[in-house]
């Protein structure tokens, strides 16, 4: 039994679409397993997460060429993956290690179905847990002076590792507009603050300085404008007149800890639809 396909679309709404998805595959032996939609009425738009199963070799290996006629013909943008092989990630650390070490086991748990290639950092700190979990850890110190050529060097490895999702998992540098170019909807962030409250470097000092009663993170793709990329997962927590920063920063660790590795399993299913800045996930 081969793995289910998955394939994402979205085009303008119109009548019919589930309709011809469906036929498409029925006539090429396909079994849907699993089908979600959603409709944009301001913007007219049509989304589908389709999971099928397809074991006839032939139709497989014209698989993608000819769905890519049904596509052009209602104007679709559309990705098709068979899940054979596993998805390269980097993930990129500063110095606050908690994220990392939750998708790390997370991954080592089989959460997350993919393969780390390497572990990127501008510090030394994450480097024993890359060792531990036997993943490449490559250090490229960050100066406001040697920011590009620190970047020449991340994508370079990024490359050379054939990756195709860069997880940045409180990595505390602002990613040049070249970089975000490189790998659209590619590179996943952790912000620690309910998007769009409190954006920049320290949103808990923020928070705390006015007096909210409610923390939250978020997750979103990363953009050349800092946090103002897609939102793919948000989650708050209640605190109180009894909290100091420190427990701010405390218990919003755990909130980072499962906003991330939820936007990083829902990207590796192919769950998040991306489209006017939002995003549609089907989980
Ligand atoms: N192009 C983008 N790069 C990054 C994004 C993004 O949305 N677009 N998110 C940040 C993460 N982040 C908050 O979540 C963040 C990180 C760092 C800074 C910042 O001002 N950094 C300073 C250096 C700070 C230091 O050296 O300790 C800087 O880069 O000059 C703001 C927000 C990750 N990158």
């Amino acid at each position: 039994m081969t793995k289910p396909w998955i394939l994402l679309l979205h085009c303008p709404d119109r009548k019919g679409l589930v309709a011809a998805i469906a036929q498409f595959l029925f006539e090429r032996g396909g079994n849907i397993l699993h089908a979600a939609q959603h409709q944009d009425n301001d913007l007219n738009l049509f989304f589908m997460r389709v999971e099928f199963a397809l074991d006839d070799a032939s139709e497989r290996a014209s698989l993608r060429e000819q769905f890519g006629a049904l596509a052009q013909r209602y104007g679709m943008e559309w990705e098709l993956s068979n899940q054979e092989q596993l998805p390269k990630v980097a993930i990129f650390v500063s110095q606050y290690l908690h994220c990392l070490n939750d998708l790390l086991f997370r991954h080592h748990a089989g959460e997350l179905q993919c393969e780390i290639s390497l572990l990127i950092s501008n510090h030394e700190d994450a480097r024993p847990l890359a060792d531990f979990y036997k993943i490449p850890f490559h250090h490229v110190p960050v100066t406001k002076e040697t920011k590009l050529q620190a970047e020449e060097r991340q994508t370079t490895l990024l490359r050379e590792n054939g990756v195709e999702l860069v997880v940045l998992a409180r990595y505390m540098q602002v990613l040049s507009p070249g970089f975000c170019a490189a790998y659209p909807r590619r590179i996943i962030n952790v912000h620690h603050s309910f998007l769009p409250a409190f954006t920049g470097a320290k949103p808990y000092h923020a928070a705390f300085a006015r007096g909210v009663k409610l923390i939250g993170s978020s997750s979103h793709y990363v953009t050349e404008v800092l946090d103002e990329g897609p939102i793919i997962e948000q989650d708050v927590m209640r605190i109180s007149h009894d909290d100091q920063l420190g427990d701010l920063i405390q218990k919003g660790r755990d909130l980072e800890r499962l906003v991330l590795s939820r936007a990083v399993r829902w990207h590796l299913e192919r769950r998040i639809l991306s489209y006017a800045n939002k995003t549609v996930i089907f989980n």
